[in-house]
C-alpha cells in the first residue's frame, strides 16, 4: 500500500472539524497528524469527535503544530476572520490547504493566488464539498442560458457567521458567466422595508434565511413565460460534505496554484 497522506485539521472542535476528524480516521489512505482549535485543550481529537482515542491531541497554535507534526495537507473549517492567516501559515510551511471556510472575497482569492505562486504550493478553496451542491451549481448555470431571470434562496442554521453563503456566491458567479446581462424586476420597484429584495449580485437577488433546525440548503429559482423552474439541494447532515473533503485531500498535492471550487478538481 502507498504511503498515507499526512493531514492536519484546523478548527477540529467545530461542527465540521469533528466530522472531518472522523472521516480522516476512517479512511485507510489518510493519517491524522494534527488537530488545532484555539482553546488547545489537549483532549484527544478522536474522543472530541465521538470516537475511541487516536493519540492526536488538540493544540492551540497552527505554526507550532505544523512544525511538530509535518502534515502535507491542512483541512480548514474555522471562521472567516482567521482563515486568511491560516492559509498563509500553511503555505509558508509548504502545506497544501483544503479550505471549506467561507466568507472570502475576490480580493482574498487574488492574494491567495499570489501566495500559492510565491510558496510554490497548491491550495483548494471550496465553498461547498457536497457533490449534490456542485451538480446544483452546474445545472443552475446551464438553466440560466434559457431562463435568465433568477433568484437564489439559501437556508442555513442560525449559528452561521457569513451571509450570503459561499455556495450562493459561487452559484451567482457561475450563472453570471453564462447568462445574458439583464435587469430583473420592475425598474421602479421600491423597498418599503430595507433589504426586502435581498442582496444584489450582477442584477441577481440572493436571499439568506437563518433558522435553528436547518443545516445547509439552497434553491435556485428561475422564472420564464408562464413557467418556473426550481433547482434545489439539501445537505441534511454534515456527512454530506465528507466524500468531497476526502477526494480533495487526496488530489490537492497534484494540483497547481489556487483551485477555486471542488468541481475544478474532480469533474
Ligand atoms: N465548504 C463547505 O462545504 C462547508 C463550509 N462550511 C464553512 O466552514 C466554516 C466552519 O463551519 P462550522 O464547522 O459550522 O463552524 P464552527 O463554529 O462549528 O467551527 C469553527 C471552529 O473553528 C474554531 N476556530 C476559530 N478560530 C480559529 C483559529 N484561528 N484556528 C483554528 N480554529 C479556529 C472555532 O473555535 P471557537 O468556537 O472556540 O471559536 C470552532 O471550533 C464556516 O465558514 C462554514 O461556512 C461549513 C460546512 C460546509
Ligand atoms: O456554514 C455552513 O454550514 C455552510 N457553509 C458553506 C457556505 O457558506 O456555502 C457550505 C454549506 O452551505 C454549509
Amino acid at each position: 500500500m502507498s504511503k498515507k497522506i499526512r493531514v492536519l485539521v484546523n478548527g477540529a472542535r467545530g461542527r465540521m472539524g469533528k466530522e472531518v476528524v472522523k472521516a480522516i480516521l476512517n479512511d485507510p489512505t489518510l493519517e491524522l497528524v494534527g488537530a488545532v482549535d484555539p482553546a488547545g485543550t489537549e483532549e484527544d481529537a478522536a474522543v472530541v469527535a465521538g470516537l475511541p482515542a487516536c493519540g492526536v491531541l488538540l493544540t492551540g497554535d497552527l505554526s507550532d503544530t505544523i512544525e511538530a507534526s509535518n502534515p502535507e495537507v491542512m483541512v480548514d473549517f474555522t471562521i472567516p476572520q482567521s482563515v486568511m492567516g491560516n492559509i498563509r501559515i500553511a503555505l509558508q510551511h509548504k502545506v497544501s490547504p483544503v479550505v471549506g471556510t467561507t466568507g472570502l472575497s475576490e480580493q482574498d482569492l487574488q492574494e491567495i493566488r499570489e501566495w500559492t505562486a510565491s510558496y510554490e504550493t497548491s491550495c483548494l478553496i471550496a465553498p461547498n464539498f457536497a457533490i449534490g451542491a456542485l451538480l446544483m451549481m452546474r445545472f443552475a448555470r446551464e438553466a440560466s442560458r434559457f431562463f435568465p431571470h433568477v433568484e437564489i434562496m439559501e437556508y442555513h442554521h442560525d449559528q452561521k457567521l457569513d451571509a450570503p453563503s459561499g455556495t450562493a456566491i459561487k452559484t451567482a458567479e457561475a450563472i453570471q458567466e453564462e447568462r445574458q446581462k439583464i435587469n430583473q424586476g420592475h425598474p421602479d420597484e421600491e423597498e418599503i422595508i430595507a433589504g426586502s429584495r435581498g442582496g444584489e449580485f450582477e442584477g441577481m437577488r440572493i436571499h439568506s434565511i437563518r433558522l435553528p433546525g436547518l443545516v445547509a440548503h439552497q434553491e435556485v429559482l428561475f422564472g420564464g413565460l408562464g413557467q418556473t423552474l426550481t433547482i434545489r439541494h439539501d445537505s441534511i447532515t454534515r456527512e454530506s460534505f465528507m466524500p468531497g473533503v476526502i477526494e480533495a485531500v487526496q488530489r490537492i498535492r497534484s494540483a497547481k496554484g489556487l483551485v477555486y471550487g471542488l468541481d475544478k478538481l474532480i469533474f
